[in-house]
């Protein structure tokens, strides 16, 4: 069976140096284990793969019956989502033959931006739409206004059975979605609780929306398994993948490159480096340390921001991941008619995907060439289940070089102090001393304008 290969050798870091590292990597690797099974705060996502999913497909077929489907969330409860859609059910890139492709169209509010949920109630008829609404917390500003507006919509429409129309996902027992969702007796499901945000997507909070599209979940969860499986047994770091990359991070983000790019030659991973940005960042970020992810996409990025990492400062480390073969593909013909055309002959007889490929090899040898740090992630076709593979793999790395920086991975404090003052500008009851302190930053930042 293939398998996820990592290729390293102009990541320009000595074995020596790499394997230094074995002894902290086994021991925050066993820590994640042993936190698991004490059911500490953030480490429930390591046994997700083992959840029974038999209800997630229960309340999917609750909705099944709706021409659409609208998720609303934001960040961990969002994220996730769209990237199972585009990556396994979107129409454009559906793995799935339009015969096997089932279920409502998918939208999603993931912002609280009125176009956004304007344009989005403009493209579904509410009599015939379910909704999904996911809050960890059950208290998100922008989650909660999406869905203000969408049920007094509902109710507006005089529309009968509410209650079976919306599930409701957030804490067993905490917030106030999970007050509504008692007290107007819908069909809800848990956000575990000691899984964070961005590492829920195995979870419920993922898992619902694909299900009711027709992704076979279990097949996700089947693929994160065996990669769980792998990583925690693979005890040496010349066996195991993400101690290599974690120790490269480690080791590169020491010396100065602090920026992570991660470019995957395939579009519809485009939401994937989406959910990373989140995963990397928001568990990185601490304590005046981190490594920032930048999100690119092969081939596009070699016309946009290649120019910037073989010539510019060396202060990134690269990561491109190639998909090995793919279900769909296209020929390009053996031979041409019109001269005019004479000069693509280099691509007579060829496929698109072995394009894309010599694309993703042809960006890293010239990375190379430039004396940039460069990895090559190869990852057999991606279908439910080599993409749970991957989603454990990289919930797992960012743990570990979590561990590594020495940051707890599964809290994010830097985000409360902006959600304090959009609460307290909007005039939130007792919190004048924030409103006060929050316009005195907005004088300083516009006491300087210049006008065009
Ligand atoms: O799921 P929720 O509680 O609504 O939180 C949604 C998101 O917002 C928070 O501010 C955190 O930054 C994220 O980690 C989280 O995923």
């Amino acid at each position: 069976m293939s398998r996820l290969k990592l290729f390293y050798g102009a990541a320009l870091v000595d074995e020596a140096k790499l394997e230094n590292y074995e002894e902290v990597l086994s021991r925050v690797s066993g820590d994640l284990l042993i936190g698991a099974s004490e059911g500490k705060d953030g480490y429930g996502w390591v046994d997700l793969p083992e959840k029974g999913h038999e209800q997630i497909i229960k309340v999917a077929e609750a909705l099944k019956s709706f021409d659409s489907l609208i998720h609303i969330g934001i960040g961990g409860s969002a994220l996730g989502n769209k990237m199972l859609f585009d990556c396994l059910t979107h129409p454009f890139y559906n793995e799935l033959s339009r015969e096997e492709r089932k279920g409502p169209r998918f939208y999603l509010l993931d912002n609280s931006d009125p176009h956004l949920f304007l344009s989005v109630l403009d493209m579904v008829d509410l009599s015939r739409t379910g909704f999904i609404v996911v809050s960890k917390s059950g208290t998100t500003a922008e989650t909660m206004a999406n869905f203000l507006a969408l049920w007094e919509k509902l109710k507006e429409n005089k529309l009968p059975n509410l209650a079976q129309r919306i599930v409701v996902i957030t804490d067993p027992n905490r917030g106030a979605l999970r007050k509504f969702a008692n007290e107007i007796g819908c069909l809800t499901l848990e956000v575990p609780q000691n899984v964070g945000g961005r590492f829920s997507v195995l979870s419920p909070v993922g898992l619902l929306s694909a299900a009711v599209q027709g992704v076979a979940i279990e097949e996700l969860l089947h693929g994160a398994k065996d990669m769980k499986k792998k990583l925690f047994e693979r005890n040496s770091i010349d066996n195991n993948p993400a101690w290599i990359l974690a120790a490269l991070s480690m080791e590169h983000c020491l010396a100065g490159r602090n920026m992570l790019v991660f470019m995957p030659y395939l579009s519809r991973m485009n939401s994937f480096t989406e959910w990373f940005a989140q995963l990397w960042a928001e568990s990185l970020g601490k304590d005046g340390k981190g490594i920032t992810p930048i999100r690119a996409i092969g081939a596009i990025d070699q016309h946009s921001q290649v120019q910037l990492y073989t010539s510019g400062p060396n202060d990134k480390l690269f990561l491109i991941l190639t998909e090995e073969k793919s279900k769909r593909n296209v020929f390009f013909p053996e031979k041409l008619e019109e001269d005019s055309l004479n000069s693509l002959s280099y691509l007579l007889g060829k496929d698109m995907k072995s394009m894309l490929n010599c694309e993703a090899q042809g960006t890293l040898a010239a990375l190379a060439k430039s004396g940039k740090p460069v990895a090559w992630m190869e990852m057999p076709n991606l279908d439910a289940y080599h993409l749970g593979g991957l989603i454990y793999f990289f919930e797992y790395l960012t743990a570990i070089t979590g561990g590594l920086m020495k940051v707890n991975p599964f809290d994010q404090p830097g985000v409360e102090q902006g959600k304090v003052y959009t609460r307290a500008l909007l005039g939130k009851e007792g919190a004048e001393t924030e409103k006060k302190e929050a316009e005195s930053y907005m004088r300083h930042i516009r006491s300087l304008a210049s006008v065009i």
